[in-house]
């Protein structure tokens, strides 16, 4: 089956059922070919995968996927586009098309009727808007999926990939690897979308590990810890951790930032995933014997 990449196709797509381009639901479809080969590579798909895709469009990426897949769910939030995945990729007999805005389905009543069998590989090139929260939701309610494979805004994608003390490391760093194993698939510039973005693009990965890199005592209190110390980037650690949601007074926060052996003065930004741990374990048993 030809791909449906050609531009020619969508402007086909356009005449036949009158479809516009919506830019509030982030329609910017691929049309450069090679980025789907990338992905697929990137994804090390197999025949025997399951996939949870987010946002097929007019299947571009859903066509691929159930050529090379043994089963395809695809969530598509816009009427328009239900008759067009009809005519371009409905006649995959392993592929499910659903109706519905992926933030407001029931995840726990789609896991269990269709992916019992195996976890999936969620696909998604979404608005960058919902991406990040979508891609959290997931992890954070721990969905059982075991990739994420997503377009992002690149430079969304640096910071989840990013190291302590660079610019674009933060708290969406230290989560995203706390719970997954990032790589980059593929960088996608701009004129590999019709229409045009106004942003280059990366594909990540999203490994969702099977345990998590580090012993917290509280999970809660790690992230509360994260979340104070990136608040205020400009902030030393004893003036941002006593300042925040922790609700801890500068006694208290120099009592465990000694005990994990780091300086009042340092910032977040130093700090990696392991010394966060500890800190926020020393804050637990501080906040204890309070
Ligand atoms: C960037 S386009 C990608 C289309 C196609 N996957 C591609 O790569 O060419 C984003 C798609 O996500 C859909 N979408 C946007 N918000 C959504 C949501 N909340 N739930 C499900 N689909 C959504 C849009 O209608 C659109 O089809």
């Amino acid at each position: 089956m030809d791909r449906l990449t050609s531009p020619r196709t969508i402007k086909y797509i356009m005449e036949k059922y009158g479809f516009r381009f919506s830019k509030s639901l982030g329609q910017n479809f691929i049309i450069d070919s090679n980025v789907l080969d990338r992905i697929i590579d990137g994804s090390e798909l197999s025949e025997t995968d399951h996939i949870l895709e987010i946002g097929p469009g007019i299947g571009v990426m859903t066509q691929v996927l159930c050529e090379n897949c043994e089963k395809v769910v695809a969530v598509e939030i816009d009427s328009a586009l239900i008759p067009v995945l009809e005519e371009t990729v409905g006649a995959f007999e392993n592929l499910k098309v659903i109706h519905n805005d992926v933030l407001k389905l029931d995840l726990k009543a789609l896991f269990e009727s269709e992916f019992r069998a195996k976890k999936p590989k969620l696909i998604a090139n979404l608005p960058y808007y919902v991406t990040t929260p979508i891609i959290m939701k997931f992890l954070e309610e721990r969905v059982p999926v075991s990739d994420l494979i997503v377009m992002i805004q690149k430079e969304v994608a640096d910071r989840m990939m990013a190291v302590p003390s660079t610019k674009a490391y933060g708290a969406l760093s230290v989560a995203v690897q706390y719970f997954t194993e990032p790589s980059i698939v593929t960088t996608v510039s701009r004129g590999s979308f019709m229409p045009m973005p106004n942003v280059d693009s990366s594909v990540i990965r999203l490994k969702v590990r099977a345990n998590p890199p580090v012993i917290l005592e509280s999970e809660a209190i790690f992230f509360k810890t994260i979340k104070d110390a990136f608040g205020k980037r400009r902030k030393t650690l004893l003036n941002a951790l006593s300042s925040g949601i922790l609700g801890m007074n500068k006694d208290q926060v120099r009592t465990a930032l000694a005990a994990s052996g780091l300086s009042e003065n340092l910032r977040g930004e130093a700090l990696d995933i392991d010394q966060f741990a500890t800190l926020s374990n020393e804050i637990f048993k501080v906040m204890k014997t309070n």
